[in-house]
């Protein structure tokens, strides 16, 4: 086993941002909420962190917004990138760890958008999903489908020009683990994007202990992480409230292993908790397993 580091940071900034405009299930927007009341900041002061609840980020209510939806809501979720970028900049000039609770995956494009713009950072990107449709690839046009190409440099300039000009990152700086259901034009793209994609198929076969500890070998240039946990990575049995449920997903025990080992390299420098549904969700059980795993992602062992 390789030596375990510990973080370096010690203050969290909570980020909220109620954005459910990125697909069409209704419901995503409470995450903040649900996760809140899952009782994240106990688990994390429980840790030693210090932590800071900066409240939700202003996102339009859907309902109010009746002229965008041929749009895609396009205008609207640029605003809200925007406003998550300078959030995410500014957490990270000040030497926070930012937490950002989703909301839809879209929101990713602020994201990780802010928190490289002084400070270069690999991402792991654990998903069902790959989201790395264009307007022209994607099958459902929902934006939630797309940050990946936009934040290497592909699809609406409104997007992928958010915080700055341009691609964020590339595809070397970046892993997907977790994944099992892409589009067919969004296959050939993954393929072409340098990005080191696990399947789900290739986890059964190796493991997931080997497939992390490779993905942070892939990103070991890197000396800082971002991880952005979608959480129908997970299989619908074990996380029920997420709107595009994938079966065939990890399960509890995997994607704990995998936090922990994310832990153990010491990098984690920002991260996004995306797509819970509490309306789809069994009492308030995926928000709850959403903690869970954030607290071994932020260094929670078991002895
Ligand atoms: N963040 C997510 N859950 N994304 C699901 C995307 C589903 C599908 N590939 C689409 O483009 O519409
Ligand atoms: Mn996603
Ligand atoms: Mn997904």
């Amino acid at each position: 086993m390789s030596k375990v580091k510990v973080m370096k940071q010690k203050k969290i900034r909570i980020i909220g941002i109620q954005i459910d405009l990125g697909q069409k299930q209704r419901g995503v927007n409470m995450g903040p909420s649900a996760i809140r009341y899952a009782g994240l900041s106990k688990k994390l002061k429980r840790l030693g962190f210090e932590l800071h609840d900066s409240g939700n980020l202003f996102v339009p209510v859907r309902d109010s917004l009746d002229d965008e939806v041929q749009e895609h809501f396009l205008h609207s979720i640029q605003q809200v990138c925007q406003a998550t970028y300078e959030a995410g900049k500014q957490a990270v000039e000040e030497g926070y760890i930012p937490l950002f609770l989703g909301g839809d995956h879209s929101l990713a494009i602020g994201t990780i958008g802010g928190v490289t713009h002084s400070k270069p950072s690999g991402v792991i990107w654990v998903d069902a999903h790959g989201d790395a449709n264009t307007p022209e690839s994607s099958p459902s046009g929902s934006i939630h489908g797309m940050p990946v190409a936009a934040l290497l440099g592909e699809g609406y300039p409104e997007l992928v020009n958010v915080g700055r000009a341009g691609a964020k990152i590339s595809g070397k700086d970046m892993v997907m683990i977790g994944i099992r259901d892409l589009d067919g034009k969004e296959r050939e793209w993954l393929r072409k994007s340098g990005i080191r994609v696990y399947t789900m198929r290739e986890l059964d076969e190796r493991g997931m202990s080997i497939i992390i500890r490779e993905a942070l070998q892939i990103l070991e240039h890197c000396d800082r992480l971002h991880v952005s946990l979608d959480m129908d990575s997970l299989d619908p049995n074990v996380a029920p409230g997420v709107g595009t449920p994938s079966p065939g997903g990890l399960s509890y025990r995997e994607a704990q292993l995998l936090m922990e080992i994310i832990a153990d390299s010491g990098k984690l420098a920002s991260a996004d908790l995306v797509e819970i549904n509490p309306i789809l969700d069994h009492g308030n059980s995926t928000a709850e397993i959403a903690v869970e795993l954030i607290a071994s992602l932020f260094g929670k062992s078991i002895l």
